[in-house]
């Protein structure tokens, strides 16, 4: 899998006029590689990775999936949102098979491929529950189940844990760092949270806004095995305050 993003440029109308959103983003993600995009608020961050998966079209600048220019969204690129997206008059399990459903894959499949990847996630005796009856964390374990049934080349993340309390995401950040060890899954993540990207990725895009383009990329280099106590470690704190710092250089200048 390789997925090039290159001289990326979008421009909205608004009210106000043209608004570059993003401009010349150029980033890859290779095989197996979980890479994080990390930005302020209003840095493009969503308007990337909707162009990413094909929600939206750049305005200039080209997008491939193993040299596959992205027109439209695809099998080949599993989504999940920040804000829970599963239908709640459908059982998990339902859920989970919907997409596969719509692929014209036969029932007994669907099946088969829902209860292994609901198993994966560690939610299989929630199969036939619905959505309400399940935590926010929960609830974005089966939309990634949902997302990796139809066996996409590359998972597109986006927040997928804002919305969740501090611990739940703690403990979501180590189901998903599992969960891509264990699939060998490549991931490409939008998040404003400097740890979270720091903790998860192997290499980090920093963007900065107005308009949103790249302005680092850092190959993480952690020590030892990552858990919560990674956080602690000096090289951990050096990333996150060179981060911080990029961050706070965009704020300081459009202040
Ligand atoms: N459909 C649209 N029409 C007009 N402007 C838009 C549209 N979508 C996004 N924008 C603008 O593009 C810029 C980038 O927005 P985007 O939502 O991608 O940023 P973000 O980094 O994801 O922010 P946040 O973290 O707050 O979600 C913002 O200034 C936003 O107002």
């Amino acid at each position: 899998m390789h997925l090039e993003v290159s001289q990326l440029y979008k421009q909205f109308s608004t009210q106000q006029g043209a608004l570059v959103a993003l401009k010349d983003v150029n980033l890859h993600v290779e095989t197996g590689e979980f890479v994080c995009v990390v930005g302020a608020s209003g840095s493009g961050k969503s308007t990337l990775l909707r162009l990413v998966a094909g929600l939206d079209l750049p305005t200039a600048g080209t997008i491939t999936v193993d040299g596959q220019k992205v027109n439209g969204p695809g099998a080949d690129r599993g989504m999940v949102f920040q804000r829970y997206t599963l239908y709640p008059w459908m059982t998990v399990q339902k859920n989970v098979e919907f997409g596969l459903k719509l692929q014209g894959v036969e029932p007994r499949k669907q099946r088969e491929t829902a209860s292994y990847y609901l198993e994966v996630v560690g939610l299989t005796q929630f199969a036939q529950a619905l959505p309400k009856e399940l935590s926010g964390g929960m609830k974005q374990r089966v939309a990634i189940a949902r997302a990796l049934a139809s066996h996409p080349k590359i998972l597109l993340l986006d927040e997928p844990f804002g919305a969740l309390d501090v611990q739940t995401k703690e403990r979501m950040q180590q189901f998903l760092l599992g969960l891509w060890k264990r699939t060998g899954i490549s991931i490409l993540m939008i998040t404003h949270d400097v740890e979270e990207a720091i903790f998860l990725a192997q290499r980090i895009y920093v963007l900065t806004a107005h308009p949103g383009t790249v302005q680092r990329e850092l190959q993480l280099d952690l020590p030892g095995d990552r858990n919560y106590h990674v956080r602690r470690e000096p090289q951990f704190q050096a990333y996150r305050e060179e981060i911080m710092d990029l961050l706070r250089g965009v704020e300081t200048a459009v202040v």
